[in-house]
């Protein structure tokens, strides 16, 4: 058995486990014995005839699991019958770091329940996953919880009742954010991307142009500025009259050199995909040493856009769900280096709207999101103000380009020295 299947095990009765319908979870427990507590809420909106299952992804090696949960869904949607509903599931221990479990919720009607079954079984072949069935017991409105052997033709002896349980202090999708989605030095991105070089032939082109070494040798003698903000704030507009006006050199981020790994890197799940982008930064940090010993540095996009990206799409739900401020969560890597002004374009959501239309390009997936999803922007903005060290002066991008210019051109005369 798989070394974190085992240990889920050892603690499955201490574990919480979250279903989330539209967005809202529903948490409950387990216990040996039913002692009178009503259904989670979660049982009380399904029949009492319906089948539900959890699937819970878990092999040790989070490279697989990391794939299998994002092939999960797909495999799902593709050979459940129509009629059957698939919710996003957690199980984790509260408090605990990097014990988040990830999984789906079916609910099936009774006529489906053969097939969605028999899909079950082959699925259960797969030792990373975990499968529970729930069923409602005869005469009283209590559901239980029965774990599938590996074999999946029988079940495993011990049942355990479902009991609601409180929300948790931190929402649950915060506890793995830490090299899961976030990476805080280049050597535990990079383990990432050596470790799926087998799956992504890619990566190994990626690691080839990666600094041999992270720490800066030197600070460039120059002032380094950051411009952050959501897509079409104007940062591009911004960088490119800075590098005119201060006669520096402007560097795009992530760097031009990964531009053709790009759109391989954007469908891979989160923690290959954030790995990527976070190497990303070490290559324009050694290009600012570079750039910074002649000139003033520029650059559109740094760590900021690395992290509250990550960060957005790691924490379901709306903003309140972010860890708090002050949180490691928000820390700047220690090996990575330190730009001496971090700008955060701010603008009302119609006018970026507006000018996202106007410039009428195509966009990727996760910026039509954006515009489609107000919490998932509402999140990447309040993650951006959260990070510290250096932290970021928001500017308001809403007056004209050259007000704009004109107020970021004091910020760095103040803090630069320029
Ligand atoms: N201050 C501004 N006022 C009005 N329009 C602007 C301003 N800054 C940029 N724009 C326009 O808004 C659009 C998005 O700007 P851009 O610089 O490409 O943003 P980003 O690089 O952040 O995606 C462009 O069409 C640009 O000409
Ligand atoms: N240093 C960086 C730069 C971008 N990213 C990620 C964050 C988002 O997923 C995308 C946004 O980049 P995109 O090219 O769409 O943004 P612009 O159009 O340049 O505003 O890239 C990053 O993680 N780290």
């Amino acid at each position: 058995m798989a070394r974190r299947t085992a240990s889920l095990l050892t603690h499955w009765s201490a574990r919480v486990f979250s279903v989330e319908f539209n967005g809202a979870p529903d948490y409950f427990a387990i216990q040996d014995k039913h002692r009178g507590e009503p259904a989670p809420q979660v049982f009380r909106k399904v029949q009492s005839s319906d089948r539900c299952y959890s699937l819970l992804v878990c092999s040790s090696d989070r490279i697989r699991r990391a794939k299998f949960y994002a092939e999960l869904k797909d495999k799902l949607l593709r050979s459940l019958p129509a009629e059957c509903e698939l919710s996003p599931m957690s199980s984790f221990l509260p408090h605990v770091k990097d014990s988040l479990i990830k999984g789906y919720f079916l609910k099936a009607n009774p006529g489906d329940s053969l097939p969605t079954e028999r899909l079950l079984r082959d699925l259960i072949q797969s030792e990373s996953l975990l499968v529970c069935s729930y069923l409602k017991c005869e005469n009283s409105r209590q559901w239980t919880q029965r774990l599938w052997t590996h074999t999946g033709s029988s079940v495993m002896s011990k049942e355990y009742c479902v009991v609601p349980t409180d929300a948790p202090d931190y929402h649950p999708s915060t506890l793995n954010i830490i090299n899961s989605d976030v990476f805080y030095s280049f050597e535990e991105a990079h383990q990432v991307l050596r470790k799926c070089g087998d799956i992504i032939p890619e990566a190994t082109s990626v690691l080839e142009l990666l600094p041999s070494r992270a720490e800066a040798r030197s600070k460039p003698d120059f002032p380094v500025i950051v411009i952050e903000g959501l897509d079409a704030t104007g940062k591009t507009t911004l960088t490119q009259s800075l590098r005119d006006t201060l006669g520096a050199v402007l560097l795009p981020s992530p760097p031009q050199c990964l531009s053709p790994w790009r759109a391989r890197f954007d469908q891979e799940p989160p923690l290959i995909r954030r790995a990527f982008y976070a190497l990303g930064n070490y290559i324009t940090a050694e290009q600012i040493v570079q750039e910074g010993m002649k000139t003033p540095v520029i650059v559109d996009r740094y760590w900021h856009s690395t992290a509250s990206y990550a960060i957005a799409t790691a924490v379901s739900g709306p903003p309140c769900n972010l860890p708090a401020e002050g949180s490691e969560v928000y820390r700047w890597p220690r090996d990575l280096l330190q730009p001496s002004l971090v700008v955060l374009l701010t603008l009302d959501p119609e006018e970026r709207k507006r000018r996202l239309r106007d410039r009428g390009q195509g966009k990727t997936e996760e910026e039509q999101e954006l515009d489609h999803n107000q919490l998932f922007r509402l999140k990447v903005e309040e993650a951006y103000r959260r990070i510290s060290g250096p932290a970021c002066v928001t500017v308001d991008a809403g007056p004209s380009a050259d007000q704009v210019l004109q107020q970021v051109l004091i910020l760095i005369r103040d803090k630069c020295q320029l």
